[in-house]
């Protein structure tokens, strides 16, 4: 059997088109234009990339992009300030502070800093607590984008086993939420897990965010499951010298032989992630002038 593959970067650019038709709508019939101010701090290569494709992409969907790089010795309180300012900003409605930031900088602390209505990156304690409690919150990008995917691929998900490898706050929880939100059976999976091929054997739907290149091999996925690769790992390109290759966390060329679908990497998460942050902002906006939310961008 060969797997469907799940074409994320086709499925993202639909996402922006819906998404700029809102824009250009909210601009016309309300005079507004949805910001989003991304924060880097230090000089991260990765990051750096990360940053300028989303840049790219906001404006390209009609929306104002405010980057603001700060240099690796950023104090706390300088950090702080900035963050004070765009809470306090009516044209920006989404704050995103681009991970990891350097050792002396606390990510919590930073989070915890964000106004919750402008936190498009879903990760405060309050947007988190919202979605365990099944409440209207900011739903984080890379979840929000898998279900998206998932939901597209399989429209009833309720009693399939699903299981989420990897716990973190920015993934694992919230994509484990909401599944279970599907009436999914869940199983969250971690480096403590007894018997991981096993756990995963159980499930009609893999989701993997660990880290660890082709970690998940053919043997472990149930013939026919849908499986989502959310690791990224990059390595030194084997014939290319000087370039990168980006690896996910599954076997693509065997799992793709035994699973019923399979998100590629690059090409499938991760372009998810940015329209959703795309679609965060745009819904931040439209609750913050109390103007209907679009459709189908929240959950
Ligand atoms: N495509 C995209 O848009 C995005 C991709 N990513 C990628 O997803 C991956 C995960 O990201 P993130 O959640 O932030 O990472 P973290 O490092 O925060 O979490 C990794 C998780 O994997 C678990 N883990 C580590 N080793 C094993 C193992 N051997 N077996 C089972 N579980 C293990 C850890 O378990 P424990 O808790 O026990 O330590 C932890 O819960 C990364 O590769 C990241 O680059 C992340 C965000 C967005
Ligand atoms: N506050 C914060 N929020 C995040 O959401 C966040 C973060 N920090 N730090 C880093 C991780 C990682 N992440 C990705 C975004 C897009 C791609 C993406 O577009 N990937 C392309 C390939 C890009 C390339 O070629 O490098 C793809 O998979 O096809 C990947 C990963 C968001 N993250």
């Amino acid at each position: 059997m060969s797997a469907t593959i799940i074409d994320g970067k086709a499925f993202a650019a639909d996402i922006r088109e819906k998404i700029s038709d809102h824009v250009t709508r909210l601009r016309e019939e309300n005079g507004i234009i949805p910001g989003l101010a991304v924060v880097l701090v230090g000089e991260d290569p990765a990051s750096e990339v990360y940053v300028a494709a989303k840049h790219k992409q906001t404006t390209e969907v009609g929306m104002r992009s405010f980057k603001h790089a700060l240099p690796a010795d950023t104090s706390e309180a300088d950090l702080f300030a900035l963050i004070d300012k765009l809470n306090a900003d009516p044209e920006v409605h989404g704050i995103l502070c681009q991970f990891p930031v350097p050792d002396h900088l606390d990510e919590r602390a930073i989070v915890a800093r964000i106004d919750p209505s402008k936190d498009v990156d879903g990760l405060s304690v309050v947007n988190a607590g919202l979605l365990a409690s099944g409440e209207k919150g900011l739903v984080s990008c890379t979840p929000l984008g898998c279900l998206m995917l998932l939901r597209d691929r399989i429209p009833n998900l309720s009693g399939l086993d699903a299981v989420v490898i990897g716990r973190s706050n920015l993934f694992g929880k919230p994509m484990a939420q909401l599944l279970l939100r599907e009436n999914c059976t869940v199983t969250i999976a971690h480096s403590r897990t007894k018997d991981l091929a096993e756990t995963v054997r159980r499930a009609d739907i893999v989701v993997a965010a660990v880290g660890r290149a082709e970690m998940v091999k053919a043997d472990w996925v149930k013939s026919g499951a849908t499986v989502i690769d959310v690791g990224i790992t990059r390595i030194p390109h084997p014939d290319k010298p000087g370039k990168t290759k980006l690896l996910g966390d599954v076997a693509f060329d065997e799992v793709s032989e035994v699973a019923g679908a399979i998100t590629p990497v690059p090409g499938g998460v991760g372009p998810m992630t940015i329209a959703c942050l795309l679609a965060n902002t745009l819904t931040a906006c439209c609750r913050a002038h109390d103007l209907d939310e679009p459709e189908g961008l929240t959950v």
